[in-house]
């Protein structure tokens, strides 16, 4: 099964806000781009990815995600994370209406291929199904395999939403990659250990990562 991934990325002066202890006002913006890129590069590496729509108004963004190979989609709702979400996997269905989608956040620096692959094979077993955040009350990604809708229910505390809602939670073991996204230093600080992408490994040399 090949997947279409909807991925979510808000302006980059407005993103990762709850980063401000660890990266400066000047430095967030390129540090939550490069969460992006090493997220979207791992994503196209993906054995199970056929492509990746990324729903974005940034104008930099677009063009850096846009070159490393991904479709751009405007953020015509402007309305929040979910209403993004929607509105993505809506423009892919159109076209094809019957594609697998999933999304996926923007904030996982430290994605492995192999780790999505093992994620989105699993959840194609379901109809619709996703995958718990490491620290384990939101969710990193929502998939459906067949002609469902996403009906994404994103943000804090999402876990619990997606699980009432129907959808499979999948109980993998070993997607690390997968589960970490990072919205605070001490997140950034677990990616760095698991190893992060040459992107975020450039823009987090010069930060004091909090210690454990
Ligand atoms: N297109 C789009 N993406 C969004 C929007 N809000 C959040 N996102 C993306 O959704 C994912 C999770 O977002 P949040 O955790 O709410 O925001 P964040 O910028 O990552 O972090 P905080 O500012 O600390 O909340 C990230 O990939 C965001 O870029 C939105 O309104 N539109
Ligand atoms: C959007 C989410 O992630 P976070 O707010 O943790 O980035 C979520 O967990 O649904």
């Amino acid at each position: 099964m090949q997947w279409t991934l909807v991925i979510p990325l808000k302006p980059l002066t407005r993103a990762k806000s709850r980063l401000a202890d660890t990266a400066a006002d000047g430095v967030r913006p390129g540090l939550a781009l490069a969460f992006a890129q090493d997220t979207v590069a791992a994503a196209l590496a993906c054995a199970a990815v056929a492509d990746v729509a990324v729903v974005t108004d940034d104008r930099l963004a677009a063009r850096e995600l846009g070159a490393l190979g991904a479709r751009i989609v405007p953020d015509t709702p402007a309305d929040g994370l979910n209403a993004a979400l929607a509105h993505g996997a809506g423009v892919v269905r159109r076209l094809r209406p019957r594609v697998p989608v999933a999304a996926l956040n923007a904030d996982l620096p430290a994605l492995r291929p192999g780790e999505l692959e093992r994620v989105l094979v699993a959840a194609g077993e379901f109809p619709r199904a996703f995958l718990a955040d490491a620290v384990g009350v939101g969710t990193t990604m929502l998939a459906v395999a067949g002609e469902g809708e996403l009906r994404p229910a994103f943000g804090v505390g999402s876990r619990s939403r997606h699980r009432a809602s129907g959808a499979a939670e999948l109980g993998l073991a070993g997607v690390d990659s997968v589960r970490q996204d990072v919205d605070t230093g001490e997140d950034l600080r677990a990616a760095l250990a698991l190893g992060v992408g040459s992107y975020t490994a450039a823009v987090s040399a010069g930060l004091l990562i909090p210690e454990p």
